[in-house]
């Protein structure tokens, strides 16, 4: 559905799209975290066909973003970060408004608009003024009209940014919602953990570069350099670390103030099963055995470690 390959953009010696290498299908909803500045909107413009790359690749359905634009801006819905709205309008002559500029037949328009609204839970405001409503409302608003023409690949830029708690989750079940409609879909966001539920892939990009792309658990995995496992015994909780510290796949293991043992396995390590048993085998009580687990904001702080500024 979408494909990049070494997508790259110069802004003078600044380099903001280093490389990009992207291969998106149906349904897939794909986080695309990084900080500010890092190359996000410019990556998903030349997507649209907004901006030309000096170098790469770029496919949507197979179009070209060099020879078929004008395919490839039928297929996509570009929501930016920051769009007008107008004033002395309703939100309803608004959506109508757009749906001329797409070339929906009048008699289709209401219909569509319609459609739209319901889809984003906003009917209920169909006729207030849209410069009256509120960011989050005024966001699912921009999300409807770029869904008016029905884009099979939507790029929607900070959807999330400026909302409430609330806003967000309402912003999220939109996003799985249209996961579920077969779309193909590229979110950006600095926020990360509330991306995670959501999205079926994640690509962290840093200074132009994705550092990592893949579906979640891929990516935590990538980002943990290293298991950490919390563990508990009854009692003689030394002698236990002692035993841990002598196994092969341990790099290193600390008891808390707590009586917790904490093992760091060695780099690579994936399989650590061998570790209850033996503990269990030398007469250990095993009251705890977790792994640590990494949420998305950790695994970016830790993938973007030294790039970041
Ligand atoms: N027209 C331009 N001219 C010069 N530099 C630009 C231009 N547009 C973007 N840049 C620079 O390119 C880099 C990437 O910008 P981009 O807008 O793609 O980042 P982003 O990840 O979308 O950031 P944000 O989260 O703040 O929206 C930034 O350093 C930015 O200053």
């Amino acid at each position: 559905m979408i494909e990049t390959r070494n997508l790259t953009k110069r802004y003078g010696s600044l380099i903001a799209a280093n490389d990009i290498t992207l291969r998106l299908q149906e349904g897939d909803v794909f986080g695309f975290i990084g900080p500010n500045g890092s190359g996000k909107t410019t990556t998903m413009r030349m997507i649209a066909t907004l901006l030309a790359p000096d170098h790469g690749e770029a496919y949507v359905c197979g179009k070209s973003i060099y020879t078929d634009q004008e395919e490839i801006r039928r297929l996509v819905g570009f929501m930016p970060d920051f769009f007008g709205v107008y004033d002395d309008m309703t939100v309803v002559e608004y959506l109508e408004f757009f749906a001329a500029a797409y070339r929906i037949v009048p008699e289709r328009r209401r219909k569509v608009v319609e459609e739209k609204l319901e889809l984003v839970d906003m009917a209920f405001k169909r006729d207030a003024m849209v410069n009256e409503l509120s960011r989050g409302q005024t966001q699912r608003i921009g999300l409807a009209r770029t869904l008016l023409h029905d884009p099979q690949v939507l790029l929607l830029d900070e959807p999330a940014s400026g909302l409430d708690p609330r806003a967000r989750i309402e912003i999220r079940n939109l996003l799985r919602r249209l996961g579920q409609m077969r779309k193909t879909v590229i979110v950006s966001s600095h926020i990360l953990p509330e991306l995670a539920d959501v999205c079926t892939r994640v690509g962290m990009i840093e200074k132009g570069h994705m550092i990592v792309d893949g579906n979640v658990a891929e990516v935590m995995r990538k980002a943990r350099q290293r298991i950490l496992l919390h563990i508990r015994v009854r009692e003689r909780t030394d002698a236990a670390a002692r035993l841990l510290e002598q196994l092969d796949c341990v790099e290193k293991v600390a008891v808390t103030k707590d009586q917790m043992i904490e093992a760091t396995l060695k780099p690579d390590v994936e399989d650590y099963s061998s570790l209850p048993t033996e503990l269990v085998a030398a007469r250990f009580a095993l009251t705890l055995f977790r792994e640590e687990e990494v949420n998305l904001e950790t695994a970016f702080l830790q993938l973007t470690q030294g790039l970041v500024q």
